[in-house]
């Protein structure tokens, strides 16, 4: 396996990715940005990327909701959640707060700390980084010229980074989620706590769209854990959305939610089954179980069998 990510090392990206069972001993290549990393999925330059795809503070992780939703089909294998904590490293010649007048980072990681940034250093304008460790790595290089970094504090120990401040986020306890992508193949097998991700065009924007999408997962009792809407680019109000369930397409009530919404919703991008990072609570009614949906369609078969002609 060749895996890519959101580099260069020491990003929160290459931490999520180290979750991952083989990919401490296999090829990690760094990609600039999350487009480049699913680039070199889709050309086959590398066999799995991970992502950022949403922050419990800042929310959505546009670059990769746009990217994994158009372009070549890709599909979600698994995900993984990594504790967001972040450090002020600052180039050697800064001794104290005041002296700040430039800090780089993330713009994910700018949001997480803006609070704290306004209060600490109001003075210090934002340069927006590819990465956390790109910006941190640029304080050791003398061509660029920002003073502080906003980063991990594995980044900053790594490099030898010289530490201002530790646990600057707005949030303690804030946490980034990851997946990893690869081209379309076989589907995980169910491990009884997964998610679906579905990505659903709004075909026309008429009173009740939303409705139709959302009564597909409701009828048959299929739990959403994100719905994010999203621009198509191609006008004003046109949107997708971009959501998230609870269970497999191997469950019977998730695969008929699908045809359902294969129904309302013919463009619609499934992008994979596959095991959810942390415990999904919630409980299944009888009426939604495998059982209920099995002796339900045995129940209209044994009908159309009866059918003339
Ligand atoms: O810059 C990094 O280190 C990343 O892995 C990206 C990213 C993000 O896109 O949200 C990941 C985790 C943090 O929330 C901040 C930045």
């Amino acid at each position: 396996m060749i895996y890519t990510y959101l580099g260069p090392a020491g990003t929160f990206t290459e931490a999520a990715l180290l979750q991952v069972p083989d990919a401490r001993t296999s090829e990690r290549i760094p990609a600039a940005n999350v487009n480049a990393a699913l680039e070199k999925v889709r050309s086959g330059a590398a066999d799995a990327a991970m992502v950022p795809i949403e922050n419990s503070v800042e929310g959505g992780v546009s670059t990769t909701l746009d990217a994994i939703a158009t372009g070549d089909a890709l599909q979600i294998v698994t995900e993984a959640l990594v504790p967001i904590t972040f450090v002020l490293a600052v180039r050697e010649n800064i001794d104290s707060l005041e002296q700040i007048r430039t800090v780089s980072t993330h713009g994910h990681a700018w949001a997480q700390c803006r609070g704290w940034a306004e209060s600490n250093i109001p003075q210090a304008e934002f340069v927006p980084a590819s990465s956390t460790a790109a910006g941190a790595i640029a304080l050791l290089d003398g061509e660029s010229n920002h003073d502080a970094a906003i980063c991990s504090p594995l980044v900053a120990q790594e490099r030898g980074l010289k530490v201002l401040r530790e646990e600057i986020e707005d949030y303690k306890g804030a946490v980034t989620r990851f997946i990893l992508v690869t081209r379309p193949g076989p589907i995980p097998a169910p491990t009884g706590i997964d998610k679906s991700t579905v990505i659903l065009p709004l075909a026309e924007d008429r009173p009740g769209a939303l409705m139709e999408i959302l009564e597909q997962f409701v009828v048959r009792g299929v739990n959403l854990s994100r719905i994010e809407s999203r621009p198509t680019g191609e006008g004003m109000g046109r949107y997708f959305f971009s959501v998230d369930v609870d269970g497999h397409v191997a469950q019977a009530r998730v695969a008929d939610a699908l045809t359902g919404l294969h129904r309302v919703c013919p463009d619609l991008r499934f992008l994979g089954s596959y095991p959810a990072a942390a415990g999904l609570t919630s409980a299944v009614d009888a009426h939604n179980s495998d059982e209920a949906f099995n002796r339900a369609q045995s129940w209209v078969g044994g009908l159309r069998e009866r059918l003339l002609g």
